[in-house]
């Protein structure tokens, strides 16, 4: 893996090409080809099953790849596992660690395994997400286990996280602490991958965020792109306006407009006139002013955010297309079919 002298152009910590995991006539994973970049937050969204936990396990050289390769921190994980693992930091998804130990003596037992480990940090991790480290692992809650194998994680200074799932089982004050945690580690210059099911989490962390489904890799996201992106909703008012004039107008996108505007409907009557639905990339500026000069009432505009690409993406209505599918509909045809 070798890094470029240029800022501006990422290196890689993790490069996986058309990598594939089998059981039997199974495909948890298939042809997965992806980079982490050094210094990001890497987020891994998908479905139950998506094949997440698969694709960080290969990483970290507890599978055997069935095709495909995959580099870690400079090091192949199926040739060189304790290489990779004592450069990256693993919180499981089902992180089990020794029931008859104190949490102080799990967080002592970790910092001296781990080549990396810091025990100082491990405690201070453990003090600011509240956890009492006096009790048995036996005998503390869900929550109380996943804190500790946090503090657990926090300790070592290695170049890479990887956390399957780390805010969950926790309350949203200590899931709020943690994502601190993860946004230090990036200005401390490390990087973090991680999953979660948790849209909020993804959009207020993450620098790139890649969707599985089924195994495969459904789309890639840059997170900056996506906080460009609006919904725009108004009223068309059907009484007492030439409705028809400004339908038409609608319809007619200006030539300039045509590659902000992904997607636009026009709805059936509804109580307050016709709904209109726009959906936006890049600067919002100039749609509004177009927008400004037609005949809508009750305008709103919110962020599209992870939600809605979340559930296109589920339902399998997305490309492979790492930008956005342009589904324009700025027709004549479009708001007849509508209506
Ligand atoms: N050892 C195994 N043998 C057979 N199938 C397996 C095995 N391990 C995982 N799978 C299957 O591989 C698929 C992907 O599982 P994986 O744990 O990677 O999903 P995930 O995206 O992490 O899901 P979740 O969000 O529920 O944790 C699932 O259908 C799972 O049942």
């Amino acid at each position: 893996m070798e890094s470029s002298l240029d800022p501006s152009v990422p290196t890689p910590i993790v490069t996986t090409h058309r990598l594939t995991k089998s059981y039997g006539d199974f495909t948890a994973l298939r042809d997965c080809s992806l980079e982490v970049h050094k210094g990001e937050i890497f987020g891994l969204l998908g479905p139950n099953g998506a094949g997440k936990t698969t694709l960080i396990r290969l990483l970290l050289g507890y599978l055997h790849v069935t095709s495909g390769s995959c580099e870690v921190v400079g090091f192949d994980p199926e040739q060189d596992s304790v290489a990779v693992r004592s450069r990256v930091a693993y919180l499981p998804g089902d992180a089990r660690l020794p029931r008859h130990m104190r949490g102080s003596g799990v967080l002592r037992f970790f910092s001296q395994m781990h080549p990396q480990g810091n025990l100082e940090r491990s405690l201070d991790v453990a003090e600011r997400l509240e956890l009492d480290l006096s009790r048995r692992v036996a005998f503390m809650s869900t929550g109380m286990r996943q804190k500790l194998a946090l503090a657990v994680v926090f300790g070592p200074r290695t170049p890479l996280l990887i956390l399957d799932e780390p805010t969950a089982n926790l309350d949203p004050t200590v899931r709020g602490e943690v994502l601190q945690l993860v946004l230090a580690e990036r200005d401390a210059g490390r990087t973090v991958m991680f999953s979660s099911h948790v849209l909020s989490e993804i959009e207020q962390t993450c620098d790139r965020v890649a969707f599985l489904r089924k195994g495969e890799l459904a789309k890639k996201l840059v997170m900056e792109d996506l906080f460009q992106r609006h919904r725009l909703t108004a009223w068309l008012p059907e009484e007492g306006s030439p409705t028809t004039e400004t339908e038409d107008r609608l319809s007619q996108v200006p030539d300039d407009l045509r590659n902000r505007i992904e997607q636009f409907r026009i709805g059936p009557s509804g109580p307050h006139g016709r709904n209109v639905c726009i959906d936006t990339a890049g600067d919002l500026a100039p749609t509004l002013n177009w927008i400004a000069s037609l005949n809508l009432e009750h305008m709103r505009i919110e962020p599209l955010g992870l939600h809605s690409v979340y559930h296109s993406v589920h339902l399998g209505k997305d490309s492979n297309d790492p930008k956005w599918s342009r589904t324009t509909e700025v027709s004549r045809q479009a708001s007849g079919a509508a209506s």
